[in-house]
């Protein structure tokens, strides 16, 4: 963001320099961490939000540039790379997409995006191209196999792999980047279906700086913040912690509103009483209300959140580290998935749960 824009006195920034005001008097320790970036003047984001976009203190100050004037592929349109790519046609980025499924490429293609018919293709005519794939088999299968986009990249060429995957993967697609001389960043990200939509994600981002640096006015239409992790490898560790996090979180829950149930109590009553104390989370409001009515719409399929505390559990092995907790929590979303629920949202984990007190009753 120019220097000139950034000091240009509007409301946003107002506001934005109120949040930091305020975060430097109570929070003085998340202050030294963020900084508030200026809103973007995106007509898709509203005047007045709350909200405001941040990035660490690990990341580059806020003289990156402010547009990318390149081309942009985008591999992988599911639930999130859908909307992702959707926004970057929106904020006016010349984009070329490609699925496995090429249906999904329609929507896109009807907005604007070019079509190419392989991930090779996709990276030889683009100058960054992002992958939002499954797991680390697709991962690999469309950076590294036959067609896949390796074959296109080359020097003055950036592959942003935005998937979740584990350290291993990410560094092997890495190691092939960089082998035809181009960059490469990790970038995982925090934040699901709707964050999507709304350009409201956590990057969590690693590998090379000045990729790191090239992309950020990209990633700043696709989120709100990011985060430099240094080398590759952190930023797929990072998310994975983060969900492991959360998976156990939501199995914790699925306990408690079905105990809240079995007990007597009204669990719609249990979600309000969790949203207004300590361990109040966004997830469990948003999540609770639905959980109670047996209703799972997809937003993070369950299939993936068991991948990735799968993935967290292999980290944590790597090191020695105890995580009995997320390994309870995987066994019970397994056991989803043997119940046919791969493909709902991952809250549809309580369904294990209601099974197995069938079980023992
Ligand atoms: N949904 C969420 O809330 C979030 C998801 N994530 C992570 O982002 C990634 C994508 O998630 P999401 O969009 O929900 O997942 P989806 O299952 O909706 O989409 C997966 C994408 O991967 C493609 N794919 C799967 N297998 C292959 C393969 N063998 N070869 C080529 N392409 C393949 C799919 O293609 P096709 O359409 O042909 O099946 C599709 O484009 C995952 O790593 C997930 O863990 C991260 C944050 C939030
Ligand atoms: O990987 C999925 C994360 C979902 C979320 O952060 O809400």
């Amino acid at each position: 963001m120019p220097s000139t824009l950034l000091a240009k006195p509007n409301i946003n920034n107002l506001l934005s320099s109120t949040a930091m005001a305020l975060c430097s008097a109570f929070c003085p320790r998340i202050s030294a961490n963020f900084r508030p970036k200026p809103f973007s003047s995106s007509p898709s984001k509203p005047l007045l939000s709350l909200s405001f976009k941040v990035f660490s203190s690990q990341a580059t100050d806020a003289s990156s540039q402010d547009k990318f004037s390149g081309r942009v592929g985008f591999l992988g349109l599911g639930i999130m790379g859908s909307p992702m790519a959707q926004n970057l046609i929106k904020a006016g980025c010349d984009v070329i997409v490609w699925n496995r499924t090429k249906s999904k490429c329609d929507p896109l293609i009807s907005l604007g995006a070019k079509y190419s018919s392989s991930p090779e293709e996709v990276a030889a005519n683009c100058d960054v191209t992002f992958a939002m794939l499954a797991d680390p088999e697709s991962a690999i299968d469309v950076a590294c196999g036959k067609n896949g986009a390796v074959s296109g990249m080359g020097p003055g060429k950036g592959y942003v792999d935005i998937s979740t995957v584990d350290v291993a993967t990410s560094k092997l697609i890495n190691e092939h980047i960089k082998a035809r001389g181009a960059l490469f960043l990790e970038a995982p990200v925090s934040g699901s279906k709707k964050p999507a939509e709304d350009g409201q994600l956590i990057f969590l981002t690693a590998g090379d700086r000045s990729l790191y640096e090239l992309v950020s006015p990209l990633l700043d239409i696709l989120g709100k913040s990011r985060f430099y992790l240094g080398e590759v490898g952190n930023g797929a560790a990072m998310k994975l912690v983060v969900n492991m996090i959360m998976g156990s979180m939501m199995a914790s829950f699925s306990e408690g509103i079905l105990l809240s149930k079995k007990v007597g109590l009204d669990p719609s009553v249990l979600v309000e009483v969790v949203s207004q104390g300590a361990i109040s989370a966004p997830m469990y409001s948003l999540k609770g209300p639905s959980m109670v009515k047996s209703q799972y719409p997809t937003a993070f399929p369950l299939k993936h959140q068991q991948k990735d505390l799968r993935l967290a559990l292999g980290l944590a092995e790597s090191v020695s580290q105890s995580t009995p907790i997320a390994a309870a929590a995987n066994e019970l979303y397994k056991v989803a998935k043997s119940y046919g629920l791969s493909d709902e949202d991952f809250s549809a984990v309580i369904e294990a749960l209601k099974a197995k007190s069938q079980d023992t009753a």
